[in-house]
């Protein structure tokens, strides 16, 4: 069908449900923009997004007009004007969509946390550094046990609650109370919630999609990031959880995080450079950490050898690629009247991009995840129970930056403290270790370990599933401001070809089997054929 045809179509569905086709004609070049002419999310369910947004667009109309004020200027009838690169960050956080599961834990924390954003102080590349005083009603930090988190993961380093930053298989699962099981739960919810036939009338639109913003499902980021992340829900009603989109990190209270020019030191940086790194004759001082050579091709992708090195590391690390300690804090916490010796730890690849103190500009080529998200990403519900997902509406070529997880920088004793207040009713967790770099820092106390949780405060990585073995997506450690590597970046790349709808998927390494961790992992529902969740493998053979 060609494109005119398409219209046709679409309009003459809507005015069988009385909307005039002036009215509805901007409202799906609208839609087409976002979906980068993607027909089919705006024709199924019987063209119910396009409906969907004509009523929000008219609420919101309605609303401005009772205000007073006009929503949008007559050639552009959904306004999605977004404050220029730099607006956006002084401003109060945008809050997303509306929870269909509060928490009370929840609630009382984004009220705090709220409390101390207003004051945010000054804001750091990569990082907003609020001051603690404004935090001072979180509650304190208890006397816990340093090991109390940790874990074994065979060869490598978890904490408990946290999904590893690793691609490594972990011998336990890093789990809390959302990795629960769900799937059931989920998949019965979608089957029941998504029997619409038709066009949906007025009342019906309103009855379902109170809590929908037509802005927050063109642009979940709203403004925060360079592109527009849309989201989409076709199984059913439920709207996008409540989170604040932060496009860069932000300290909670006590993480150490120490940036400074003073710290950098010449060898660490290319002050004499300008321009483009990558295309000088011989590579600078930035190409160190990387043996040399550059992590980015000059198309901003990651260099082949490179990205399979990662990939090799994280599934077969050799004895070189791991540090052994002396009195390893994970064997200690097994047996520690007899701890048996460690078993290593990955030493992680990092990528070390130019940064401030740095001569070059910033379309400089070893500057990719500090210029943030470039391709164009979707929020969707999953069919297959795992909530909500992500999935790119363009091919990507293997080796492209993604996103950064960004969340809040907790220490260890931090999260564990988060965790303890938790009502064990959430669906999905969102924190990560950042525990790259275990052996050159020797081992860390718990109120050292940093960890990035992406539950209040996040980006779009928060909606990243967890695949088994065969995920799209690698993690990789980036070195942007901190050359001590306590604190770092961590980024997604695209680990193969992927095309455009496919859901993009991260290897959280939890080991499903490990029958004594005390939180039960979430029921995986992956779909790889290299799944290692025995469990559900086991119950789907018998159904
Ligand atoms: C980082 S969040 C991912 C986004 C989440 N699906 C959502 O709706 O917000 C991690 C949570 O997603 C769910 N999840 C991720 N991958 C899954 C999988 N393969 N199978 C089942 N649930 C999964 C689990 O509940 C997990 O705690």
């Amino acid at each position: 069908m060609s494109s005119k045809e398409k219209i046709v179509k679409a309009l003459s569905a809507t005015r069988s449900i009385g909307i005039p086709d002036d009215q509805v004609k901007p409202i799906l070049r609208d839609l087409l923009k976002t979906y980068d002419g993607n027909w089919k999310l705006i024709e199924e369910d019987n063209y119910r997004t396009l409906v969907d947004a004509y009523f929000e667009h008219k609420e919101n109309e309605e609303l401005e007009g009772k205000r007073g004020g006009l929503l949008h200027d007559q050639n552009s009838p959904i306004s999605l004007k977004r404050p220029r690169e730099g607006e956006q960050q002084n401003q109060a956080l945008p809050t997303i969509g509306s929870s269909s599961h509060k928490s009370v834990v929840r609630e009382d924390k984004m009220s705090e946390v709220n409390a101390g954003q207003e004051t945010t102080k000054s804001i750091q590349h990569g990082i907003v550094i609020r001051p603690s005083e404004n935090l001072s009603s979180v509650k304190p930090i208890s006397a816990i046990h340093p090991d109390k988190n940790a874990f074994t993961n065979g060869n490598m380093e978890c904490n408990s609650y946290q999904i590893c930053s690793s691609s490594s298989q972990c011998a336990r699962p890093l789990s809390t109370a959302p990795f629960q099981d769900q799937c059931s739960s989920y998949i019965s919810k979608c089957s029941t919630s998504s029997e619409h036939v038709g066009p949906i009338t007025r009342d019906q639109h309103n009855k379902r999609n109170k809590s929908h913003s037509l802005y927050n499902m063109y642009d979940l980021t709203k403004g925060a990031e360079k592109v527009k992340i849309s989201w989409v829900n076709e199984l059913g009603n439920e709207s996008i959880p409540k989170f604040n989109y932060i496009p860069n990190n932000i300290i909670f209270q006590n993480a150490n995080v120490s940036i400074s020019m003073a710290r950098i030191s010449e060898d660490e940086c290319c002050s004499s450079c300008s321009g483009d790194c990558l295309l000088s004759s011989y590579p600078c001082a930035c190409a160190r950490e990387t043996g040399g050579d550059f992590a980015y091709t000059q198309e901003g992708l990651l260099k082949e050898e490179f990205l399979n090195q990662c990939m090799s590391m994280g599934c077969e690390p050799k004895k070189e690629h791991l540090f052994y300690c002396e009195d390893c804090p994970i064997e200690r916490l097994k047996n520690d009247w007899k701890p048996e010796r460690c078993k290593g730890h990955l030493l992680r690849k990092f990528i070390k991009e130019c940064w401030s103190k740095c001569g070059c500009d910033m379309q400089c080529g070893n500057r990719v995840v500090q210029r943030g998200i470039s391709c164009k990403l979707q929020v969707f519900f999953t069919r297959e129970g795992k909530g909500w997902g992500l999935r790119t509406l363009n091919n990507l070529p293997k080796g492209s930056f993604v996103c950064e997880y960004v969340g809040e920088v907790l220490t260890n004793t931090e999260l564990y403290d988060r965790n303890m207040q938790r009502t064990g009713n959430e669906r999905h967790t969102y924190p990560v270790t950042l525990d790259a770099d275990w052996g050159s820092e020797g081992v860390l106390e718990d109120d050292e370990l940093l960890c990035l949780d992406a539950t209040y405060y996040g980006n779009v990585a928060r909606f990243i599933n967890h695949r088994c073995s065969d995920a799209n997506l690698i993690d990789i450690p980036v070195e942007v401001e901190t050359p001590d590597h306590h604190y770092y970046h961590l980024a997604f790349f695209t680990s193969r070809e992927v095309k455009a709808l496919e859901e993009l998927t991260w290897d959280y390494a939890i080991d499903f089997d490990d029958e004594d961790h005390p939180v039960k992992a979430f029921e995986c529902c992956c779909g790889s054929g290299f799944c290692r969740d025995s469990k559900k493998k086991h119950k789907e053979a018998l159904s």
